[in-house]
């Protein structure tokens, strides 16, 4: 499969990749303008550059603790428990529309640039996305449950400690990339120190494909199985987006390319303009809910049942 036949991009280039042109009016000098006409913000609504791990705040310093216990606690026996568990889906029926309202009340303790309720940030990033590729509603539909499943955080889940539904993911199970954010902290990590989860390709292969690869556990992983067992019919680069969008390693550093297949290079170019919409869409400009809630239903009509099982 490739993303060029299933779903043409709605400016109907060869590249898919944006090309970010400089703005050269009255905007800040850093500010960027996508292909469609989106303009990324040179600052995030703290004043401060966007995923700025290294900057001294108070905020930062919750940001940083959050990683060292990720870091800490995720390997490779933690997932497996954690996919085995979750992934029997018997904890709740619910809609769409109901998860995204639950997310009201959480706020995400690994981000550095929103501390705005969650349901904002879903709202925020599928407008933008529909703004630029009015076509793709797909990719509107991708954007608006993408973190819907930081749902782990809630009491009828279990109420998981943030470290384990947040923050970016990598891959257990080989050896952690020096490109993630706060690396130092693995040396804590038991992985560290197995001989097989600690080498380069671990217990993968070669071109193995991302799917046969386990990933930190969190809200990517669990959304992507609850889509996939109640029969989406998003495209397959929508599952994709959901489940390795926290994955800054690969669709932002390159790292751990040795692992991919032919169709994950696909469906990254996808990912990688999904980035952009995500990462800088985090403001606080709030989106009138009631306004764009009939939209969103018939897109979640179209490729969702009306309950899902959580
Ligand atoms: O702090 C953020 C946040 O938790 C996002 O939902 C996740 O996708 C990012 O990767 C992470 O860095
Ligand atoms: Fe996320
Ligand atoms: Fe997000």
């Amino acid at each position: 499969m490739t993303i060029l036949c299933e779903h043409p991009p709605a400016f109907g280039g060869v590249e898919l990749e944006e090309k970010n042109i400089p703005v050269d009016h009255d905007k800040q000098e850093n500010e960027l303008v996508l292909d469609g006409g989106f303009v990324v913000p040179g600052t995030n609504s703290f004043g401060h550059t966007f995923r700025d791990y290294d900057i001294e705040s108070e905020r930062q310093k919750g940001v940083e603790e959050f990683y060292r216990k990720n870091h800490i606690n995720q390997t490779y026996g933690f997932v497996k428990r954690m996919r085995e568990e979750y992934g029997s889906l018997n904890r709740v029926e619910m809609s769409i529309w109901e998860c995204c309202e639950l997310l009201n009340e959480f706020t995400d303790e690994s981000d550095p640039d929103l501390d705005e309720p969650q349901i904002e940030h879903l709202l925020q990033t599928a407008e933008a996305i529909r703004k630029d590729y009015p076509d793709e509603d797909w990719l509107h539909l991708t954007g608006l449950i993408h973190d819907l499943g930081k749902v782990l955080l809630h009491p009828s889940f279990g109420e998981l400690p943030q470290w384990a539904v947040v923050g970016d993911t990598f891959p257990v199970g080989c050896a952690f990339s020096e490109s993630i954010v706060h690396h130092k902290y693995f040396t804590e990590n038991p992985d560290h120190n197995n001989s097989t989860y600690s080498s380069k390709y671990g217990v993968y292969s070669e071109g193995c494909g991302l799917d046969k690869v386990s990933m930190s556990w969190g809200h990517d992983d669990y959304m992507y199985l609850v889509a996939r067992e109640n029969k989406t019919t998003l495209p397959s680069s929508g599952l994709f987006i959901i489940r390795y969008h926290s994955f800054y390693a690969l669709h932002r550093e390159d790292a751990y390319r040795h692992l991919m297949n032919e169709e994950d290079i696909e469906n990254l170019k996808w990912l990688k303009i999904f980035n952009k919409y995500d990462l800088y869409s985090k403001s606080k400009v709030r989106v009138d809910v009631e306004e764009v809630k009939p939209y969103y239903l018939s897109l979640i009509e179209k490729y969702f049942p009306a309950k899902l099982r959580w």
